[in-house]
């Protein structure tokens, strides 16, 4: 008799959710089932080609099922996990709550968010009050530069914690992230570890991608080349740290002295890594900064935490949100008016 399998939705089949369902899929232990969007033709006819420091190469791999819509649960269909790996574009539609909706078991079904940002599980546990929902902070350097061509340039490590939800039982919150890590940890290709304290490691990442992010998306330069730029490190990605550093001590997550060179170093300069959101800018999509500088500065300025650098990072991001909303018809201006002086006659 063949053992029980998890069944698994992966919502988001791009960089990062392509190694995810890699490395669940790897486990024995669980079947996915991957949502994908523009690369869906792609991957479903020749399966995705990945270069990866973890996996090496592989071509023509596939999970166990590819679709290009979110399956409605009905019928004896349900998902012990549904793991979100979208970009999370907070204004822009459909929130992530609205898109996995048809295929929650309210009660059963364990909401993973391997996402970037902060306070993203809000809308997750008001729209699904009687789910666990796990938050998967990831370090990966994962791009997709061709639809279904997967590249991982630094190793996948994944911290999975339980965002806390008040009418859960702590216990079966912590067993649930734990169950979720063994599976993901199981064949052995990656680093996947349960994280109790999903605040103070959320705050931690921010202090990478709520400066690095958004400056090199501005800029164009990715992580490599924003440390050879002449002033840019102690001008602009510091000061952008040392506020971030400073609103998560205000909101009780004390981070240790060196994290700002820590994030600074993490990724070897000559990897020349483009953070995600400089990844989508190159592509022409949008972008996660409201809950990747958006909540962080909220929080940090609710607080009375100066955040200037940060302020004008946003404020930066959120121009160029909207281009790209104008350009893709989400928002319209006024007809151009005309400013000839008329003719005078005689
Ligand atoms: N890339 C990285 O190295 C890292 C990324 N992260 C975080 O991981 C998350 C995923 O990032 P990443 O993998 O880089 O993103 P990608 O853009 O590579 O992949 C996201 C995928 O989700 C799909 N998608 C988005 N919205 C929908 C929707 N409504 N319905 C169906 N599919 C949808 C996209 O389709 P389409 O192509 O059509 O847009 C795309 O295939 C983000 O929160 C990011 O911040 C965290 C650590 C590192
Ligand atoms: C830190 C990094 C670059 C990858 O781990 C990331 O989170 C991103 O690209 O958004």
């Amino acid at each position: 008799m063949s053992e029980h399998k998890a069944s698994v939705l992966l919502v988001g089949g791009g960089s990062v959710g392509a190694i995810a369902a890699l490395n669940i899929e790897s486990s024995g232990q669980a079947a996915v089932t991957i949502v994908c969007r523009s690369n869906f033709q792609a991957v479903l006819d020749d399966g995705y080609s990945i270069e990866s420091c973890d996996h090496g190469s592989l071509r023509g791999w596939r999970p166990s099922s590819v679709v290009n819509k979110v399956p409605l649960v009905a019928d004896g269909l349900h998902f012990d996990y549904i793991v979100c790996v979208t970009k999370n574009v907070a204004d822009v539609p459909p929130p992530v709550s609205d898109l996995i909706r048809p295929a929650v078991s309210p009660g059963k079904t364990v909401i993973v968010l391997i996402q970037n940002g902060l306070n993203i599980e809000k809308p997750l546990l008001a729209a699904f009050p009687q789910n666990v929902v796990l938050s998967g902070v990831s370090l990966i350097g994962a791009n997709e530069p061709e639809p279904g061509f997967v590249q991982q340039d630094f190793p996948d490590t994944l911290f999975v914690g339980a965002f806390r939800n008040q009418s859960r039982d702590v216990a079966d919150e912590k067993a649930a992230a734990e169950d979720f890590v063994k599976i993901y940890s199981a064949g052995g290709k990656t680093q996947c570890s349960y994280n109790a304290d999903v605040g103070w490691t959320r705050w931690r990442k921010l202090v990478y991608n709520a400066c690095l992010n958004p400056i090199c998306a501005i800029t164009g330069l990715d992580t490599g080349r924003i440390r050879l730029a002449d002033g840019a490190v102690e001008g602009l990605v510091r000061p952008a740290m040392a506020e971030i550093v400073a609103a998560a001590k205000a909101c009780g997550h004390e981070l240790p002295e060196t994290v700002d060179m820590d994030m600074i170093e993490m990724d070897p300069l000559t990897m020349y890594l483009p953070p995600s959101m400089l990844s989508d800018v190159r592509k022409g999509n949008f972008i996660e900064y409201e809950n990747i500088l958006g909540e962080p500065l909220r929080e940090g300025e609710k607080l009375s935490v100066a955040m200037p650098t940060v302020r004008v990072l946003y404020h930066l991001c959120q121009a160029i949100q909207w281009k790209n909303k104008e350009l893709k018809g989400l928002v319209s201006v006024p007809p151009k008016g005309s400013f000839v002086a008329p003719v005078v006659e005689g």
